[in-house]
């Protein structure tokens, strides 16, 4: 199992009382498997992205990455193990305006203290790979928005992630672009091997996802999803 949450739950402080975000919520993914999270605003589908990624700690529950437990690793050892094994897509891409696509990818390369010489053929074989061949020196002002979230998702497989976390990746697009992004996103997962939860409002791309639950009140039920047949040698 690349990500298992087990009885999680996550409150936050509101005013004199607490508001429960996740209510007791289990959810996993193996190597290769796309899982879709849907749910109405206000459910805590981002609180449950938070908590997966390791960057909020839950008030009780587990959370194991690639066989780690996260609540037993030091701050330090868990952001590690964050930049390590867990790439996330967050909605909105957050490119930096003054560098080209492959430089996105090479300055989160650097940050993990990799040279960056070694990375830029790595770097244009993924933005390749997302479907941006020969646009690896345009600046996110020269990108369409489903080309800006095609560079967030390479950004995010740069570190040869175990876990993909993604959160609502098709909010700003049209219909086409929305539906060719969740396609590249069951495409990665299946060639990539990740673990893959896609967190979205879209119930059109349902299809796509190996196991589809539901988040309501802070609680999740599995309603759905059907393993995708296997893709191997697909183009992506
Ligand atoms: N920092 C916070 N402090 C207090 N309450 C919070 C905080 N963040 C979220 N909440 C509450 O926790 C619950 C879950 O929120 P969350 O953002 O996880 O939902 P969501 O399903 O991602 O919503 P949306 O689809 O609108 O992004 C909501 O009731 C929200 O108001």
């Amino acid at each position: 199992m690349s990500i298992a949450l087990t009885d999680i739950v996550l409150t936050y402080p509101d005013g004199d009382s607490t508001v429960t975000a996740l209510d007791h919520v289990s959810l996993e993914a193996r190597p290769g498997e796309l899982h879709a999270i849907v749910g109405p605003s206000g459910s805590g589908k981002s609180s449950l992205l938070a908590v997966a990624s390791t960057l909020i700690r839950p008030d009780s529950g587990s959370v194991r990455i690639d066989g780690t437990e996260a609540a037993e690793l030091s701050p330090a050892e868990r952001s590690r193990l964050r930049m390590n094994r867990v790439g996330i897509v967050f909605q909105q891409p957050n490119l930096v305006s003054s560098l080209t696509a492959a430089e996105q990818l090479l300055v989160t390369d650097h940050m993990r203290g990799r040279p960056v010489r070694s990375h830029r053929a790595a770097a244009e074989r993924l933005l390749a790979v997302v479907g941006l061949d020969g646009k690896q020196h345009r600046r996110p002002a020269q990108l369409s928005g489903g080309e800006r979230q095609r560079v967030n998702i390479a950004r995010a497989l740069t570190g040869d992630p175990r876990v993909l976390l993604v959160d609502e990746p098709t909010a700003a697009l049209d219909h086409d672009r929305g539906a060719r992004i969740m396609d590249l996103l069951a495409e990665i997962t299946t060639e990539y091997r990740v673990a893959t939860f896609v967190v979205t409002h879209d119930t059109e791309y349902l299809d796509r996802a190996d196991t589809v639950s539901t988040m309501r009140d802070g609680r999740l039920t599995t309603t759905g999803g059907a393993p995708r047949p296997e893709r191997s040698g697909a183009a992506v």
